[in-house]
Protein backbone atom coordinates (compact mmCIF):
# COMPACT_ATOMS: atom_id res chain seq x y z
CA UNK A 1 0.00 0.00 0.00
CA UNK A 2 3.37 2.56 0.75
CA UNK A 3 6.27 2.00 -0.36
CA UNK A 4 9.60 4.10 0.31
CA UNK A 5 12.48 3.91 -1.57
CA UNK A 6 15.83 5.57 -0.59
CA UNK A 7 14.18 8.60 0.68
CA UNK A 8 16.01 11.97 1.67
CA UNK A 9 14.35 14.23 3.26
CA UNK A 10 14.97 17.86 4.72
CA UNK A 11 14.35 20.65 7.23
CA UNK A 12 15.29 23.73 6.60
CA UNK A 13 17.18 23.38 3.70
CA UNK A 14 19.41 20.59 5.48
CA UNK A 15 19.58 16.68 5.05
CA UNK A 16 18.01 15.39 8.03
CA UNK A 17 17.36 11.50 7.47
CA UNK A 18 18.93 9.82 4.34
CA UNK A 19 18.46 6.09 2.58
CA UNK A 20 15.19 5.17 4.23
CA UNK A 21 13.21 2.47 2.60
CA UNK A 22 10.61 0.47 4.10
CA UNK A 23 6.96 -1.47 2.40
CA UNK A 24 3.91 -1.33 4.41
CA UNK A 25 1.24 -3.80 3.37
CA UNK A 26 -2.85 -3.61 3.75
CA UNK A 27 -3.19 -4.67 7.60
CA UNK A 28 0.52 -3.69 8.85
CA UNK A 29 1.44 -0.65 10.54
CA UNK A 30 5.23 0.14 10.92
CA UNK A 31 6.50 2.28 13.91
CA UNK A 32 8.89 5.15 13.72
CA UNK A 33 11.11 4.98 16.72
CA UNK A 34 13.97 7.58 17.13
CA UNK A 35 15.30 10.05 19.67
CA UNK A 36 13.93 13.30 19.45
CA UNK A 37 15.18 15.53 16.39
CA UNK A 38 15.95 12.46 14.36
CA UNK A 39 13.89 13.56 11.88
CA UNK A 40 10.22 12.02 12.49
CA UNK A 41 7.97 14.69 11.47
CA UNK A 42 9.77 15.46 8.66
CA UNK A 43 9.78 12.08 7.08
CA UNK A 44 5.80 11.70 7.86
CA UNK A 45 5.69 15.08 5.51
CA UNK A 46 7.71 13.93 2.84
CA UNK A 47 5.82 10.90 2.80
CA UNK A 48 2.23 12.93 3.01
CA UNK A 49 3.74 15.02 0.05
CA UNK A 50 3.92 18.01 2.36
CA UNK A 51 7.14 18.60 1.40
CA UNK A 52 9.25 17.52 -1.58
CA UNK A 53 11.89 15.03 -0.76
CA UNK A 54 15.53 15.70 -1.85
CA UNK A 55 15.73 12.12 -3.30
CA UNK A 56 13.99 8.68 -3.83
CA UNK A 57 10.44 7.81 -4.00
CA UNK A 58 7.28 7.24 -2.21
CA UNK A 59 4.87 5.22 -3.90
CA UNK A 60 1.16 5.20 -3.14
CA UNK A 61 -1.85 5.59 -4.89
CA UNK A 62 -3.57 8.79 -5.17
CA UNK A 63 -5.40 10.20 -2.25
CA UNK A 64 -4.93 7.10 -0.11
CA UNK A 65 -2.76 8.70 2.43
CA UNK A 66 -3.96 10.62 5.41
CA UNK A 67 -1.07 12.85 7.77
CA UNK A 68 -2.28 13.61 11.20
CA UNK A 69 0.40 15.97 12.96
CA UNK A 70 0.42 15.86 17.08
CA UNK A 71 -1.28 19.16 16.48
CA UNK A 72 -5.25 18.34 16.55
CA UNK A 73 -6.45 20.42 13.61
CA UNK A 74 -9.37 21.27 15.68
CA UNK A 75 -11.42 23.88 15.11
CA UNK A 76 -12.08 26.15 18.41
CA UNK A 77 -15.53 27.73 18.03
CA UNK A 78 -17.18 24.50 16.15
CA UNK A 79 -18.56 21.84 18.32
CA UNK A 80 -17.38 18.36 18.40
CA UNK A 81 -20.34 17.39 15.91
CA UNK A 82 -19.94 20.53 13.32
CA UNK A 83 -15.79 19.64 13.64
CA UNK A 84 -16.41 15.83 12.26
CA UNK A 85 -19.25 17.14 9.74
CA UNK A 86 -16.42 19.98 8.45
CA UNK A 87 -13.96 16.86 7.76
CA UNK A 88 -16.47 14.64 6.52
CA UNK A 89 -17.63 17.09 3.73
CA UNK A 90 -13.90 18.20 3.10
CA UNK A 91 -13.25 14.42 2.14
CA UNK A 92 -16.58 13.45 0.57
CA UNK A 93 -17.35 10.95 3.00
CA UNK A 94 -20.21 10.80 5.46
CA UNK A 95 -20.23 11.34 9.28
CA UNK A 96 -21.39 8.11 11.28
CA UNK A 97 -21.83 7.34 14.71
CA UNK A 98 -19.06 5.37 15.12
CA UNK A 99 -16.40 8.39 14.70
CA UNK A 100 -17.69 9.29 17.84
CA UNK A 101 -18.15 6.29 19.84
CA UNK A 102 -14.25 4.90 18.28
CA UNK A 103 -12.54 7.76 20.47
CA UNK A 104 -15.73 7.80 23.55
CA UNK A 105 -16.90 11.61 22.48
CA UNK A 106 -20.46 10.84 21.84
CA UNK A 107 -21.57 12.68 25.15
CA UNK A 108 -19.10 15.10 23.81
CA UNK A 109 -21.27 15.82 20.58
CA UNK A 110 -22.88 19.20 21.08
CA UNK A 111 -19.59 21.03 22.96
CA UNK A 112 -17.97 23.85 21.63
CA UNK A 113 -14.46 22.39 21.03
CA UNK A 114 -12.76 25.11 22.59
CA UNK A 115 -13.92 24.35 25.78
CA UNK A 116 -12.81 20.31 25.71
CA UNK A 117 -9.72 19.07 28.18
CA UNK A 118 -6.21 18.77 26.01
CA UNK A 119 -7.12 15.00 26.05
CA UNK A 120 -10.97 15.55 24.75
CA UNK A 121 -9.19 17.97 21.96
CA UNK A 122 -6.94 15.09 20.95
CA UNK A 123 -9.65 12.48 21.03
CA UNK A 124 -11.89 14.38 18.56
CA UNK A 125 -8.79 14.80 16.26
CA UNK A 126 -7.77 10.98 16.46
CA UNK A 127 -12.11 10.97 15.31
CA UNK A 128 -11.33 12.75 11.87
CA UNK A 129 -9.47 9.18 11.21
CA UNK A 130 -12.44 7.45 11.02
CA UNK A 131 -14.18 10.22 9.10
CA UNK A 132 -12.00 10.74 6.01
CA UNK A 133 -11.59 7.44 5.82
CA UNK A 134 -8.63 7.58 4.29
CA UNK A 135 -6.43 3.64 4.12
CA UNK A 136 -2.79 4.82 5.03
CA UNK A 137 -2.61 6.59 7.71
CA UNK A 138 0.57 8.43 8.58
CA UNK A 139 0.18 10.19 12.55
CA UNK A 140 2.96 11.76 14.29
CA UNK A 141 2.64 11.48 17.54
CA UNK A 142 -1.20 10.18 18.41
CA UNK A 143 -1.36 9.46 21.74
CA UNK A 144 0.32 13.19 23.19
CA UNK A 145 -2.02 14.15 26.22
CA UNK A 146 -3.89 11.03 26.01
CA UNK A 147 -4.43 9.04 29.21
CA UNK A 148 -3.87 5.30 29.26
CA UNK A 149 -7.94 4.81 28.77
CA UNK A 150 -7.71 6.84 25.28
CA UNK A 151 -4.41 5.65 24.19
CA UNK A 152 -6.17 2.14 24.30
CA UNK A 153 -9.14 3.23 22.31
CA UNK A 154 -6.56 4.39 20.13
CA UNK A 155 -5.45 1.47 19.86
CA UNK A 156 -8.09 -0.51 19.71
CA UNK A 157 -9.71 1.80 16.61
CA UNK A 158 -5.59 1.02 14.85
CA UNK A 159 -6.06 -2.76 15.53
CA UNK A 160 -9.84 -3.30 15.13
CA UNK A 161 -11.05 -0.89 12.71
CA UNK A 162 -8.58 0.15 10.23
CA UNK A 163 -5.51 -2.95 9.95
CA UNK A 164 -8.49 -5.53 10.60
CA UNK A 165 -9.93 -3.88 7.43
CA UNK A 166 -7.16 -3.54 4.97
CA UNK A 167 -5.64 -0.37 6.64
CA UNK A 168 -2.19 0.40 7.00
CA UNK A 169 -0.21 2.87 8.81
CA UNK A 170 2.80 4.39 9.83
CA UNK A 171 2.82 6.03 13.36
CA UNK A 172 5.67 7.93 14.94
CA UNK A 173 5.51 7.54 18.70
CA UNK A 174 7.79 7.36 21.94
CA UNK A 175 4.95 5.16 23.58
CA UNK A 176 4.21 1.49 23.48
CA UNK A 177 0.58 1.04 21.78
CA UNK A 178 0.52 -2.95 23.29
CA UNK A 179 0.07 -3.27 20.09
CA UNK A 180 2.91 -5.70 19.22
CA UNK A 181 3.55 -3.76 15.91
CA UNK A 182 7.43 -4.15 13.89
CA UNK A 183 9.57 -0.87 14.57
CA UNK A 184 11.91 0.82 12.30
CA UNK A 185 15.08 2.56 14.33
CA UNK A 186 15.49 5.46 12.01
CA UNK A 187 18.82 6.42 13.38
CA UNK A 188 21.03 4.86 11.44
CA UNK A 189 19.74 7.08 8.50
CA UNK A 190 20.69 10.26 10.34
CA UNK A 191 22.27 12.59 6.95
CA UNK A 192 25.54 13.62 7.14
CA UNK A 193 26.98 16.86 5.40
CA UNK A 194 27.43 14.17 2.25
CA UNK A 195 23.39 13.81 1.74
CA UNK A 196 22.95 17.72 1.56
CA UNK A 197 23.89 17.87 -2.45
CA UNK A 198 20.90 19.30 -4.32
CA UNK A 199 19.56 20.88 -1.01
CA UNK A 200 18.25 24.16 -0.87
CA UNK A 201 16.00 26.37 1.06
CA UNK A 202 11.97 25.54 1.60
CA UNK A 203 9.44 27.25 2.95
CA UNK A 204 8.56 24.62 6.19
CA UNK A 205 9.61 26.29 8.95
N1 LIG B 1 13.44 25.50 10.69
C1 LIG B 1 14.39 24.63 10.89
N2 LIG B 1 15.64 24.86 10.46
C2 LIG B 1 16.63 23.95 10.65
N3 LIG B 1 16.45 22.77 11.28
C3 LIG B 1 15.21 22.49 11.75
C4 LIG B 1 14.13 23.40 11.59
N4 LIG B 1 13.06 22.85 12.14
C5 LIG B 1 13.46 21.66 12.65
N5 LIG B 1 14.74 21.44 12.42
C6 LIG B 1 15.55 20.27 12.79
O1 LIG B 1 15.18 19.18 11.97
C7 LIG B 1 15.40 17.96 12.67
C8 LIG B 1 14.24 17.02 12.50
O2 LIG B 1 13.11 17.50 13.22
P1 LIG B 1 11.78 16.62 13.38
O3 LIG B 1 10.75 17.51 14.00
O4 LIG B 1 11.45 16.00 12.08
O5 LIG B 1 12.28 15.50 14.40
P2 LIG B 1 11.43 14.45 15.27
O6 LIG B 1 12.16 13.16 15.21
O7 LIG B 1 10.00 14.44 14.81
O8 LIG B 1 11.54 15.06 16.72
P3 LIG B 1 10.61 14.86 18.04
O9 LIG B 1 10.75 13.44 18.50
O10 LIG B 1 11.24 15.82 19.00
O11 LIG B 1 9.21 15.26 17.66
C9 LIG B 1 15.69 18.36 14.12
O12 LIG B 1 17.07 18.20 14.37
C10 LIG B 1 15.28 19.80 14.20
O13 LIG B 1 16.06 20.51 15.14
Amino acid sequence: MLTVRDLTCTRGGAAVLAGVGFTVNAGEALVLRGPNGIGKTTLLRTIAGLQPALKGEVLAAPETTAYASHADGVKDALTVRENLSFWAEVHGSTLDDAAFDHFDIADLKDRIAGTLSAGQKRRLGLARLAVVKRPVLLLDEPTVSLDGFSVKLFAKFLRDHHLAKGGAAVIATHIDLGLDLPELDLTPFKATEADNDGASDEAFL
